[in-house]
């Protein structure tokens, strides 16, 4: 019932009477194997014969219900669908077993095995089928492992590409040795690949059949497919995708501009008819209350950002403190949950004079409101960010070994990233609506935007108040553009896709 990595005394790998139960019924029924150092073998068969799930048991991913599994080393996968991080470059992709283990193969020198010394600084959106079937094997060759286990890499690549790939596996294999499991579909490469072919059907071992090394020399010697071969090239499988390219046309960087010119426009004029200063100035009148009144309009402006920051930090901590331990654990979550309901549900103006009662007038009960202003769109995508993370991943992450913290910092870090950001983006514009009401609230204790628009207010001076709120705009606008470039920065790679 083990599943261990002490070497085995005849063979690399060796399996002992394994069966696996899963969903209720046998997937693998008394398997008994052995796999010799530096051997070369195919996993073969009809599928849903339990092909892959041999190979987790041997990678550790699924440990048995009974028999024993001893594997030299702990073996470095290639997952049919790569699994490559779509925010890491190649490189990075093939740096990360060395990051988690902290020893292996530098990435320069497995993307030169596989050929892609060149293309290190590329995304996989980036890349062809053939090139990140490459990367991947990189990837599983950096890993610091004498065992290969490849299910169906070449599944999705055409043929000719495929053909290549062999042909550089085969090479690959001689070159370094490795103990190497490849699961196929392809009874033609498994017999030009393998030193043994293993065919597994209904969970059972039907039998193991030896090559005698005889695929590898009669495969390529046909005259007819060096006459195909010819007319078709040799199957290049190294061709970069055409980015996206986002051309931005120079009438539209000016449309936004004329829309504000129209609508300046049309406020002159409708407020000029009017001619109520008292009801709505003019935008001259809210320009001219701008400049006089600017260095009260500046530090007031200078309070309220303060607050709004200092706000949103606070909620960008607790949010992420709470909502990455409740993704993690749901009962966490239904523990919480009357919490976070009612705290979503109270609005948080009602809790100012409250606050003013315990904390006084400072500036720490106007970030504290501002914080329970914006913690819950954090804490929520948090939540989804990392429960979003693909499970095909984390079963990467299984396969290297990876600690929590690992885990967290180069996985669900940056995979609910996109998230984060969208939840980020909408606490910022929630933080200057919760300063804002703080000030309200305030009055003079707490000289930010939102005391100067009550004030003016009082004294019927529009002009100001319109003034004021510009300047609150113009903060909105400046804190969602630093979002975007934010968001930019993270998600370059999103650019490729
Ligand atoms: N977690 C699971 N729970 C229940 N059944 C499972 C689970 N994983 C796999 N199976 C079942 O086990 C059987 C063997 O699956 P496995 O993926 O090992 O087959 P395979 O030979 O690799 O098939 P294929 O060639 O189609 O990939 C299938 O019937 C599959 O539905």
């Amino acid at each position: 019932m083990t599943t261990t990595d002490v070497p085995a005394a005849g063979g690399a790998i060796e399996l002992r009477d394994v069966t696996i139960r899963l969903g209720g019924r046998d997937i693998l029924t008394g398997v008994d194997l052995t796999v010799r150092p530096g051997e070369f073998l195919a996993l073969i068969g009809p599928s849903g014969g339990g092909k892959s799930t041999l190979l987790r048991a041997i990678g550790n991913l699924l440990r048995p219900d009974r028999g024993d599994v001893k594997v030299s080393s702990p073996p470095a996968f290639v997952f049919q669908d790569y699994r490559l991080l779509p925010w890491r470059t190649v490189r990075e992709n093939v740096r990360l077993p060395t990051q988690v283990s902290g020893r292996g193969l530098p990435p320069e020198e497995a993307l030169k095995l596989v050929g892609m010394q060149n293309f290190g600084g590329y995304y996989p959106a980036q890349l062809s089928g053939g090139m990140r079937a490459r990367v991947a094997l990189a990837r599983a060759l950096a890993q610091p492992t004498d065992v290969l286990l490849l299910d169906e890499p070449f599944a999705a690549l055409d043929a000719l590409v495929r053909e290549r790939f062999n042909a550089e596996l085969k090479h690959l294999h001689d070159k370094t040795g490795r103990t190497t499991i490849l699961v196929t579909h392809s009874i033609r490469e498994a017999v030009y690949l393998a030193d043994r072919v293993v065919v597994l059907k209904g969970g059972k071992l039907l039998t193991v059949l030896d090559t005698n090394g005889e695929g590898r020399l009669s495969a390529y010697t046909d005259g007819l497919e060096a006459e195909l071969r010819a007319l078709l090239g040799a199957g290049d499988s190294t061709q970069i995708r055409e980015t996206r390219g986002r051309r931005v046309e120079g009438w539209s960087v000016l449309l936004p501009i004329a829309a504000i010119v129209l609508g300046l426009l049309l406020w002159h004029l409708y407020a000029a008819k009017l001619a109520q200063p008292f009801l709505l100035p003019t935008p001259g009148a809210v320009w001219n209350a701008l400049v006089t009144n600017w260095p009260d309009l500046w530090s007031a402006l200078l309070v309220t950002a303060g607050t709004a920051l200092l706000g949103l930090l606070g909620g960008l901590g607790i949010g992420l403190a709470l909502g990455y331990p409740i993704a993690k654990l749901p009962w966490l979550e239904r523990f919480l949950s009357p919490l976070l309901v009612t705290s979503q549900s109270t609005p948080t103006v009602v809790l100012a004079p409250l606050l003013v009662t315990w904390l006084g007038f400072g500036t720490l009960p106007g970030v504290v409101v501002t914080v329970l202003t914006c913690f819950y769109p954090v804490l929520v995508a948090a939540l989804v960010g990392v429960r979003s993370v693909d499970r095909t991943f984390h079963e990467l992450f299984d396969s290297l070994g990876a600690s929590t913290w690992q885990r967290l910092k180069w996985l669900e870090f940056p995979g609910a990233l996109p998230t984060l950001l969208g939840g980020l983006r909408l606490a910022a514009s929630l933080s200057l609506i919760g300063a804002i009401v703080w000030e309200f609230v305030a009055g003079s204790n707490h000289k930010g935007l939102g005391f100067i628009v009550t004030q003016a207010r009082t004294f019927y001076n529009l002009a100001l108040v319109f003034a004021a709120i510009l300047l609150l705009i113009l903060l909105g606008v400046f804190v969602y553009g630093a979002v975007t470039m934010l968001e930019r920065r993270a998600l370059r790679h999103r650019e490729q896709e």
